[in-house]
């Protein structure tokens, strides 16, 4: 089984090019699916948020209010650090436990789709780090269009709570430039497939 960690800054195309890897027969292991599944109510990280961050975290039925949860962390370090404290331990078990369940399934070729590969260390559970590269300005516009609730100002907070692109691009193993239409991403992403697939093939003994 190979194990590909499919990284990138927010909004800059990480689904977008899971669902092309998919298509390919990849099975994706999404981070962000995760981190909402451990934080549902009755859980320890959801007990764990609440102790923290109040009841006023919460709507009527119990559920985190995420939009809020947002506002209140990205603009504070402390707590995001205190967020991350609770639910990254616990993702990256989860992720782990889903990598196991993969490997007794003979998966053959695995995505860890996770925006925070490189920052919480699950880099040394894969093979390869593609990352998913756009322009700083096309990533504002792209990520001000899909969450209307937030400003330039917070766009920009949360871009800033990630490691830097040119940081992430040095892990790099492929890169896949998604700055320009899905189009031009998807001939990437079939090139960088096949290249993928050529090494994985003729390496020694095809594992
Ligand atoms: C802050 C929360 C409540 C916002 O929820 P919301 O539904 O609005 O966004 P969603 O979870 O879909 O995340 C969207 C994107 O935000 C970015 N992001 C999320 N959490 C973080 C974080 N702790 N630090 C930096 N960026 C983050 C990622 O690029 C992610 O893809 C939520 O993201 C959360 O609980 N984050 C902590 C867990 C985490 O680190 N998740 C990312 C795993 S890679
Ligand atoms: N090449 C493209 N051209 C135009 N829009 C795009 C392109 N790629 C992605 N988008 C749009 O940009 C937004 C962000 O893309 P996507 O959700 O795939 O990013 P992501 O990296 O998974 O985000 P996050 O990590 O924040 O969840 C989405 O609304 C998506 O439809």
């Amino acid at each position: 089984m190979k194990v590909i960690g499919l990284t990138g800054g927010i909004a800059s195309g990480k689904s977008t090019v899971s669902r092309m890897l998919r298509q390919k027969g990849a099975y994706i292991i999404d981070a962000d699916e995760i981190a909402k599944e451990i934080v549902k109510p009755g859980k320890p990280a959801w007990e764990d948020i609440v102790r923290y961050f109040g009841k006023e975290i919460l709507d009527e039925s119990g559920n985190i209010r995420r939009k809020k949860l947002a506002k209140i962390v990205f603009s504070d370090e402390k707590k995001l650090n205190l967020l991350n404290r609770i639910t990254h331990p616990r993702i990256v078990e989860e992720i782990k436990r889903e990598l196991e369940a993969c490997r007794r399934r003979n998966e053959k070729i695995v995505i860890i789709d996770a925006a925070l590969l490189l920052e919480i260390g699950l880099d040394v559970l894969v093979d390869e780090v593609w990352v998913v590269a756009v322009d700083e300005k096309t990533q504002i516009d792209r990520l001000i269009k899909r969450e209307s609730s937030i400003s330039y100002a917070e766009a920009m907070e949360r871009i800033r709570a990630q490691m830097p692109l040119e940081e992430k691009l040095k892990f790099a193993t492929r890169i896949i430039d998604n700055s320009g239409d899905i189009e031009n991403t998807q001939k990437q992403v079939d090139e960088i497939w096949r290249e993928f697939e050529k090494t994985w093939k003729d390496s020694p003994r095809g594992t």
